[in-house]
């Protein structure tokens, strides 16, 4: 493992998991500060409580003390944070983003970008231990959907978030509309608080295999309600649907046939929302599947995942508000090129104040057969995803001409793509568009961790096309009736579209 800068604080911890322990408090604490110390280690996370009393010291590597900074600048208190149920209680420090991708910079064909390091994949230490894209020229990418003379897509596009609204709108609508699928840099999310949440992850799936199974359960042990918690390998079957089976993985043999045929090679951690006001744990109502509380790996009894739940919750909070960005954005392009003159630009989120999300961990183990086993093919079935993807690469998203093109990963982004029910939702205007992830192959030895965020409407939110519905009853969205089901949509609920499709892919003892 690379080692990770420390030299700013008095005592280094014993791993750089513990860094989310350490927290520069105090008075002096300012924005410039927090941005020196994001930047000097993307693992210490800064934040500060309204109420410190709730702050529970960690004690258990002799907490208890205040440390501090070798120069005295400030002082360093060791603690544990913690986060009331109803996670509405943190007060972040809204900080500089730190240097992402700018648009020129994307558009640089010398500046960081998207490259596939599947092909090129010689920086193991880098990649495992600090989540780094190798820096290396790639091919232009930017904003503008690059349609081929068969009048489709060979590459994902780029859109800079940190520009007008009217501007990146109508790029995110252009690439709902092509490709279903696009990056977003300058987004406001610093790249700390992105490394933070994937380091979470690769710790939770370094439990032994009991510990992690143990979190497949409900809160008291028992059956687990909803999505919450872990699930192994092959718990989720995503290529076995809507007639969208990737070939290929028909076409596998010996070790990987006996796992595919179990479903997808990868394991999982779900996370929801823990709203107080409804959880409806114990009722009738299908709604605790998406609202009750989460499970929560045990930080006292696993050192290596203490501030897993803090990293996961900030991070979550974080989403939220860049969904609600994006909604704003989705609205205003559909009024501006689809027609949709009268659409509210809060259309979309008025209708998604207490969202049935999912912020879910996955890693995929390295594969022998790497062309079929990751994730199989499918299309997302909510609203939209928020992906965020590690250096290692594999995830690919399929054109008209059925040709797979790579989402490389790129540093510092988020990859977004619409849901079936956002295609469903604008007449089939915006497109869900067919993607899979290639696992890594064993030879590399590598691991992929990528952290999708599931975002979808209210439970009770009724989805029907809000564009060029000529029979006027909501039925027909007029895209792709097998995938989007349209006409035994009617009328339906967002819970009742969603458990429907869970329902399919999901084995049933997970
Ligand atoms: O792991 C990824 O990159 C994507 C996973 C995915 O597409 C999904 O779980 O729906
Ligand atoms: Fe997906």
């Amino acid at each position: 493992m690379a080692p990770i800068a420390f030299d700013n604080i008095d005592e280094a911890p014993s791993s750089p998991r513990t860094a989310a322990l350490y927290y520069w408090g105090g008075g002096g604490y300012n924005d410039d500060d927090a941005a020196a110390d994001c930047n000097v280690n993307n693992h210490v996370q800064s934040q500060q409580k309204s109420d410190v009393s709730t702050l529970r010291e960690y004690t258990t590597s002799g907490g208890g003390r205040h440390h501090h900074q070798r120069h005295h600048r400030r002082p360093v208190i060791k603690f544990h944070l913690e986060m009331d149920d109803d996670c509405n209680h943190w007060m972040f420090l809204r900080r500089p983003a730190p240097a992402q991708v700018s648009s020129s910079a994307a558009a640089d064909t010398n500046s960081v970008q998207a490259n596939s390091l599947q092909e090129d994949n010689n920086n193991s230490e880098l990649l495992q231990s600090q989540n780094l894209v190798k820096q290396v020229p790639a091919a232009a990418e930017t904003a503008e959907v690059d349609i081929n003379s068969d009048g489709d897509f060979n590459t994902i596009p780029i859109i800079n978030l940190d520009q007008p609204l009217e501007k990146y709108a109508k790029q995110i609508g252009d690439a709902c509309r092509d490709i279903g699928f696009f990056y977003i840099v300058n987004h406001g999310i610093e790249e700390c608080i992105m490394s933070d949440v994937m380091d979470a992850s690769k710790r939770l799936f370094d439990l032994d295999l009991e510990s992690k199974l143990a979190l497949n359960a409900g809160n008291d042990g028992k059956e687990k309600k909803g999505y919450r918690g872990y699930f192994g390998i092959g718990a989720e079957d995503l290529d076995n649907k809507d007639g969208t089976r990737d070939l290929a993985s028909e076409e596998q043999n010996g070790l990987n046939k006996m796992l595919k045929s179990k479903g997808d090679f990868k394991e999982g951690f779900d996370v929801g929302l823990e709203k107080q006001d409804m959880n409806v744990e114990g009722g009738d109502n299908a709604c605790h599947a998406f609202f009750g509380r989460n499970v929560w790996p045990n930080e006292h009894k696993h050192e290596s995942v203490i501030g897993f739940r803090q990293s996961l919750l900030r991070y979550q909070n974080e989403l939220l508000k860049l969904a609600d960005k994006l909604m704003i954005a989705f609205a205003m392009s559909l009024q501006i090129d689809d027609g949709a003159a009268g659409l509210p630009m809060d259309y979309f989120l008025t209708r998604t104040r207490n969202p049935m999300c999912t912020l879910r961990l996955l890693h995929y183990p390295p594969s022998l057969d790497m062309a079929n086993s990751g994730c199989g093919a499918h299309t997302d079935y909510g609203l939209f995803t928020i992906l965020q993807q590690d250096s290692i690469g594999g995830l690919q998203v399929r054109n008209h001409a059925k040709k797979w093109i790579q989402a490389k990963p790129l540093r510092g982004s988020f990859v977004i793509n619409v849901g079936d029910m956002l295609s469903h939702w604008t007449s089939g205007v915006y497109a869900s568009t067919v993607h899979r992830v290639v696992s890594p192959s064993s030879s590399s030895g590598y691991h992929r961790y990528s952290v999708p965020f599931f975002f979808n409407p209210d439970h009770d939110a009724v989805v029907e096309p809000i564009l060029n519905d000529e029979s006027g009853d909501g039925d027909d969205c007029g895209g792709d009736g097998g995938i989007c089901s349209c006409k035994k949509r009617r009328n339906s609920s967002a819970l009742e579209i969603l458990q429907a499709r869970y329902n399919g892919t999901f084995q049933s003892d997970n």
